[in-house]
């Protein structure tokens, strides 16, 4: 009987040849997570296989324009450092240049072998330098040396390390995309991290708001409640922050609920969470934001808008710190620090019975009362000045505001306080003409009942006589008191006595 023989495939060169591009394919397929081992693989697997001396990996340099060696078989730390090509330098150098693969026969008898690692061997016969290309980019070199037992045919033997140096530039250009895009995300995260701290600071030298901080500073680290009043646009959503991040909670969450914002329907799911079929939307159970503020800190802001049932419902949870979830049995434990904040006037609202009496005391353990820009002198100042920096910085300009501008902004009433200097800070950024910004201008972007004639800014004695009137103006609203009044305008008592007598204010009329 004939018998067919046939021989094993894995006895056939070229079998070897493409088992050893398959593993080298594998082993770089793991090279965006670290490239230096997924090319020592590489190279110790050309090495084994073709009974190399050495196979290095010179990565190209393009600042400096050099090839430096990334990764070496057969070669020790101090001769990787040795072993820099410049582009154009010896068989490495040129391979560089021209892109082309250079081959060296006899290593012992070629000038262009420059042997400047000082790692020639007897053993060593041809070396071969083969450029990494990927996408028509030099990414490095391949740069091997054979032994009289490597492949005798050599255009073969360049063929395949064409393919692996071909990989090795695509792992390696893959791998910089990774690495510059993580680079460029931590920088961005770090940007981000400080534009929010600096939003979050709060900026103010004046007695009223380093009163705040005072208190903010010795309550912070308690679990009190605290309410916290003032106008609209004053800070006292930044006040909360500050609270939370100064206080032993702060690595936990901080969560806000604007009660005016979402509907009274919503509000208590908001609140409370939800079981799944709780009603027909509630196609999953939803945490409410108790929940989610669970050992953190939950700021309830604009509070006086929540409607009586509401109020009942947040007042349990105040005082037993439990609650269920919407169209659940389960009874929910939180440890949850509560800032509520208000601008209404919520005694007045106890009084005509539209906030619950035994809601406010539970909120008000600790009242802060944040001052109206207005009652912040020359805070005033030193906030334009802040915002007007942040805005430049954020829309790449430059502006800074005159002598009479700043007069101007201390005399203006602010009803949006800090917001709408704030905003005010921004239109005189993107609006401006010039560089100087001066009365004129900004009265431009302020409101138009408020702007100001421009004639009254065309002299000293025009600054002089805005000046009087904002004096008169604020001795008018403390009653003629003058250490008020000159609190209020952020100026000493001295000084509110010199400018009286100046400007001869008959301060008795508003006494
Ligand atoms: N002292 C301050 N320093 C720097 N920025 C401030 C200061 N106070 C307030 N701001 C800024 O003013 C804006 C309004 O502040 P915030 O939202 O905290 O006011 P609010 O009193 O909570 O307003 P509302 O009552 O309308 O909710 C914010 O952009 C805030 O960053």
């Amino acid at each position: 009987m004939d018998t067919i023989c046939i021989s094993p495939i894995k006895d056939c060169p070229r079998y070897q040849e493409l088992r050893v591009l398959y593993e080298i394919s594998v082993a770089l397929k793991g090279s965006e997570l670290g490239i230096e081992k997924a090319f020592e693989t590489t190279l110790s697997l050309l090495k084994r296989h073709f009974y190399m001396d050495k196979s290095i990996y010179y990565a190209l340099n393009d600042e400096s324009n050099e090839l430096e060696v990334l990764s070496s078989v057969g070669l020790s730390k101090r001769q990787e450092l040795l072993a820099t090509y410049k582009v154009g330098e010896g068989a490495t150098g040129l391979c560089a240049q021209f892109l082309e693969p250079v081959v060296i026969e006899n290593v012992h008898q070629n000038i262009l072998f420059l042997n400047k690692s000082c790692s020639l061997k007897e053993s060593e016969i041809s070396y071969l330098a083969i450029p990494a290309l990927s996408q028509n980019r030099l990414f490095g070199v391949l740069g091997v040396s054979l032994t009289q037992k490597s492949l005798s045919d050599i255009e073969e033997m360049v063929t395949i390390l064409t393919i692996t140096a071909s990989l090795m530039a695509q792992s390696q250009q893959i791998y910089q995309t990774i690495n510059d895009e993580k680079k460029r995300l931590k920088e961005e995260k770090l940007y981000y991290k400080e534009e929010i701290l600096k939003q979050n600071e709060i900026i103010g030298h004046s007695a009223v708001i380093q009163s705040v901080l005072d208190i903010v500073g010795k309550v912070a680290c308690t679990s009190s409640t605290i309410l916290i009043s003032g106008e609209t646009g004053t800070g006292k959503e930044l006040i909360a922050k500050a609270i939370h991040n100064y206080s032993l909670r702060k690595e936990k969450p901080y969560i806000k609920l604007n009660c005016a914002a979402i509907p009274e329907n919503l509000l208590e799911t908001e609140l409370f969470g939800h079981e799944r079929g709780a009603f027909t939307d509630a196609k999953e159970m939803r945490k409410g934001r108790f929940e989610l503020a669970d050992e953190g800190t939950l700021f309830l802001d604009e509070v006086g808008d929540l409607s009586l049932n509401l109020q009942a419902k947040l007042l349990r949870v105040l005082q037993e710190q439990e609650f269920e979830r919407l169209g659940g049995t389960k009874t929910i434990k939180v440890d949850v620090r509560i800032v509520a904040a208000t601008n209404r006037d919520i005694k007045e609202m106890v009084r005509q019975g539209s906030f619950r009496e035994d809601l406010f005391y539970r909120l008000n353990v600790i009242p802060i009362h944040s001052p109206s820009l207005r009652d912040r002198g020359d805070d005033i100042i030193l906030l334009s000045r802040y915002f007007l920096e942040r805005f430049c910085r954020r829309h790449a300009k430059e502006r800074s505001l005159m002598n009479d501008a700043e007069t101007l902004l201390k005399a203006y009433n602010w009803p949006g306080n800090i917001r709408e200097l704030e905003n005010c800070m921004e239109r005189i950024v993107l609006l401006a003409p010039s560089l100087h910004v001066n009365a004129h201008v900004l009265s431009s972007v302020l409101p138009a009942k408020t702007q100001v004639d421009i004639k009254v800014f065309e002299t000293k004695a025009d600054l002089e006589e805005l000046e009087r009137q904002t004096i008169i103006k604020v001795l008018k609203e403390c009653s003629g008191i003058k250490i008020h009044a000159a609190k209020k305008l952020g100026i000493s008592n001295r000084q509110i006595g010199y400018k009286i007598q100046k400007f001869e204010i008959g301060v008795e009329e508003y006494l």
